[in-house]
């Protein structure tokens, strides 16, 4: 989709003179005391069992209780700015998080202190779904409701952006090298791999719920739909010869919450093992849900996956995420410069889905209310209630509104 399509003009916000770009994520420990306080903000209200919190502080634990994603989240900032700033766009690019300092309501204070009035959020989360996109809208949409500044200030969202090119192209390059890598273990004979495409596991309700309401996507989710669409791109891209003979999945990983709750399966372990009755010979586990390698990646692949294919015997790599790939960054700045005031703003361009993903979000998109609540939090970023919303799409792929 290009500029002058209709269709991404009606997904478009107009551009705006931003104070500042906030780079938004989930934030984790620095140190062995933050781990169960960072654990505590995490589950707040959210029904996770006291022994899976005991589990998942091992994890930090055994890495000195810090988690890898805030130092990720400081280079990415700052490369963000800077690549902004050679381009002769010196707005400043801030850092805040859901769940560790520098909290989300302590930065849009400041911001407000320091005279800003518009922002925008750039989320580390590049599909939709309640975790991935509502959720970070709530932590803006409540912060502004409890400093009583919903008034006085304006924070829009840079839009999800699974398939953007600068997400795709580190996983094209790492299926490349790894495939490489464990076919060089297979020897001349050679066999079967396994791509295995892995997201963060959700409650099945959130993965329904994920999109506009009156919206279809395959498999009755939009958030399983995105990665779906982005799996075959990237083996499209990497291409039948260096994929030779292989098989692909979707799987999922980091499972919480209660065990009568069904999440999205199957999960990683679980899949290698069945690929292994299949007699495939070896694995690469593409991190297809995760922009940097922060402690879900760390644990739950490199640790556990890794081990479920080693002690089956099954060579296997696990690839990188974008991280600060020089693609990646570039195209974050792609996407905060088509929200920007400007003349000479990229195109909107979508590597794999029907049009980009809409800037503002339909009230009923992603929806999920929580324990105890009435009704959804305040959320940034949304159409106003009575205007239009996407309803599905015609034969030739447009949008329709009502
Ligand atoms: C979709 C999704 C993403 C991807 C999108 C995005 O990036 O936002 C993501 C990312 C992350 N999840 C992370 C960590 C955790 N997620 C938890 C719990 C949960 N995640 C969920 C979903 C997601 N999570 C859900 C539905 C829960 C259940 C409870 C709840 O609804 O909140 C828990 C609680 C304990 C447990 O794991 O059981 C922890 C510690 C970290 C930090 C890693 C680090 O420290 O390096 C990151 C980047
Ligand atoms: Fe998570």
């Amino acid at each position: 989709m290009t500029a002058g399509n209709p269709l991404s003009q009606a997904r478009a916000h107009a551009p705006e003179d931003y104070d500042a770009v906030i780079l938004s994520s989930f934030g984790g420990p620095e140190g062995q005391d933050d781990v169960i306080p960072f654990l505590r903000n995490v589950t707040r209200g959210r029904g996770i069992p006291d022994e899976r919190l005991e589990e998942v502080a091992t994890h930090y634990r055994a890495n000195g209780g810090v988690s890898p994603i805030n130092a990720q989240n400081r280079a990415l900032r700052s490369a963000l700015e800077a690549e902004l700033l050679g381009r002769g766009l010196s707005v400043p690019v801030l850092w805040a998080n859901r769940n560790w300092a520098p909290y989300v309501q302590d930065v849009v204070r400041e911001c407000h202190s320091r005279g800003m009035r518009k922002l925008l959020v750039l989320a580390t989360s590049a599909y939709s779904g309640y975790s991935s996109c509502r959720q970070y809208r709530e932590d803006y949409g409540v912060a502004l409701d409890e400093l009583g500044l919903a008034d006085e200030m304006q924070i829009d969202k840079v839009r999800q952006y699974y398939d953007a090119e600068g997400f795709l192209q580190p996983f094209v390059e790492g299926l490349r090298e790894g495939l490489a890598r464990v076919r060089s273990q297979l020897g001349p004979d050679g066999g079967r791999v396994a791509v295995l495409f892995s997201t963060h596991s959700v409650p099945t309700g959130d993965a329904e719920a994920s999109g506009p309401a009156r919206m279809e996507f395959e498999e009755g989710s939009a958030y399983v739909a995105q990665h779906l669409a982005v799996a075959r791109t990237v083996l499209e891209r990497v291409g039948p010869e260096e994929l030779g003979d292989h098989t692909w999945d979707l799987v999922y990983q980091s499972r919480s919450g209660p065990p009568q709750v069904p999440w999205l399966e199957p999960d990683v372990n679980d899949a290698v093992e069945e690929l292994a009755g299949r007699g495939v010979a070896g694995v690469v586990i593409v991190p297809l849900g995760f922009v940097s390698d922060h402690m879900e990646v760390m644990w739950d692949l490199d640790t556990e996956a890794l081990q479920t294919c080693e002690r089956l015997g099954l060579p296997a790599v696990r690839t990188p995420t974008a991280g600060t790939h020089p693609a990646f960054v570039k195209g974050l700045a792609d996407l905060v410069e088509q929200r920007l005031a400007g003349p000479d703003a990229p195109p909107r361009r979508s590597t794999c889905a029907q049009g980009t993903w809409f800037d503002d979000c339909a009230p009923d998109c992603c929806v999920k209310v929580l324990r105890g609540a009435t009704g959804p939090r305040p959320t940034i970023a949304q159409r106003p209630a009575g205007e239009p919303i996407p309803v599905g799409l015609d034969e030739s792929g447009e949008v329709r509104w009502a």
